[in-house]
């Protein structure tokens, strides 16, 4: 297991005004291979209003970042450490020790989630009105009003509100459907929006044109929006600001231009190459070589040290606290220096351009 990580990740002090604050936050399971630490005190500050985007590979704990910030970790998994939300009035809140009633009402209300392959949680046999509907009378908010805003969330993501609500979710194409759950999830005007891969089923297209839309609602209504995907690029256009996850924790995150053009971890700049782009020739590219890491079983020292190519004795015996790469811009790495100018990668234009105007 890795030593604790204690530098908080998040603006600088004073700057901007928080929304989540994470402390030491970890997830265990008890594996019969023994404790899987499948989220490692995690530190985490989340600005109001912001488009956060959490990237990494398959299985670096991205989900149960999310499903930790709403006290939502399925059974058995146990969510330690802290995590206070600030609602835009009122005093904060303790997530971890609300009572169930709470926490019910803190979902959906205040923070709202789409999670990964949750177009298939659609029930087949009721209309798309009738989920607004029953959402509306489980949390006893005014059906009036409530539906009211469904129509105009509906027209805000260029979708025919009558013709939706009176369709059964088979009647609708994928990238409908998935318009249809995001307006469904801001039905009760949440302050958050953390959405898990929720464009992962759709063509490339369609990705993009969700995400250029969920800019729009992040405007219009503030929204502060958390978006997880292992989809580097495809984000980068659309986040303010990018966390970078290995081995269940953050190792990098900074504001998303300087993090794509100018990453400080040498695992950004694998992840970075790894990735398919329009532009970038093939050969180009390269698999992260190695495997990501098992939870049962992190390696000492800097989780990423047997797979870094900058890797020394210091990096296998110590785990290397956030160093500053630039303005909000931060890197858990001893040799961010070197890692820029000694491990490559191509940014192309396209890459910067993320979702804008495909
Ligand atoms: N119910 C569970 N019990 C035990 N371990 C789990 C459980 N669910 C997930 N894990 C483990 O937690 C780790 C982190 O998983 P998580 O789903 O957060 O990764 P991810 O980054 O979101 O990956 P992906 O992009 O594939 O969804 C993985 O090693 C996974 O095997």
């Amino acid at each position: 297991m890795t030593a604790t990580n204690t530098t908080d990740i998040g603006p600088a002090t004073g700057e901007g005004d928080i929304i989540f604050e994470l402390r030491d936050v970890s997830v265990s399971f008890e594996m019969e291979r023994g404790e899987s630490r499948v989220l490692d005190s995690v530190n985490m500050d989340i600005k109001r209003e912001e488009i956060l985007g959490v990237v990494g590979e398959s299985g670096s704990g991205k989900s149960m970042f999310a499903a930790a910030l709403l006290d939502a970790v399925v059974h058995p998994g146990v969510v330690t450490g802290e995590i206070t939300y600030y609602p835009r009035d009122g005093e904060p809140v303790d997530v971890l020790n609300l009572r169930d009633d709470e926490l019910r009402r803190l979902r959906w209300n205040e923070i709202s989630m789409v999670f990964q392959g949750a177009m298939s949680s659609f029930n087949p046999t009721m209309k798309i009105k009738d989920h607004f509907e029953e959402t509306i009378h489980a949390h006893r908010a005014n059906y009036t009003e409530r539906m009211q805003h469904a129509r105009r969330l509906l027209s805000d993501l260029y979708l025919d509100p009558d013709r939706v609500l009176n369709s059964y979710p088979h009647e609708l194409s994928g990238g409908m459907k998935q318009r249809a759950l995001i307006a469904l999830s801001l039905v009760l005007e949440p302050e958050v929006l953390v959405m898990d891969e929720p464009t992962a089923a759709l063509d490339l297209l369609m990705q993009r044109s969700i995400l250029s839309l969920l800019a729009d609602l992040q405007e219009n209504y503030n929204l502060t929006v958390i978006f997880i995907t292992h989809d580097l690029p495809l984000v980068a256009g659309l986040a303010d600001r990018l966390g970078v996850m290995y081995a269940f924790d953050f190792v990098e995150y900074g504001p998303s231009a300087e993090v794509v053009e100018d990453a400080g971890h040498p695992y950004t700049r694998a992840l970075l190459r790894s990735v398919p782009s329009v532009d970038a020739a093939l050969k180009e590219m390269r698999p992260i070589e190695g495997e990501a890491p098992d939870p049962v079983n992190v390696p000492q020292g800097c989780s990423y040290h047997p797979r870094c190519p900058l890797a020394d004795r210091r990096c296998v015996e110590s785990n290397p606290p956030f160093d500053e790469v630039g303005a909000d811009h931060a890197a858990a790495c001893f040799y961010v220096e070197q890692a820029q100018t000694e491990v490559p990668y191509t940014v192309s234009e396209e890459r910067l351009a993320g979702g804008e105007g495909q």
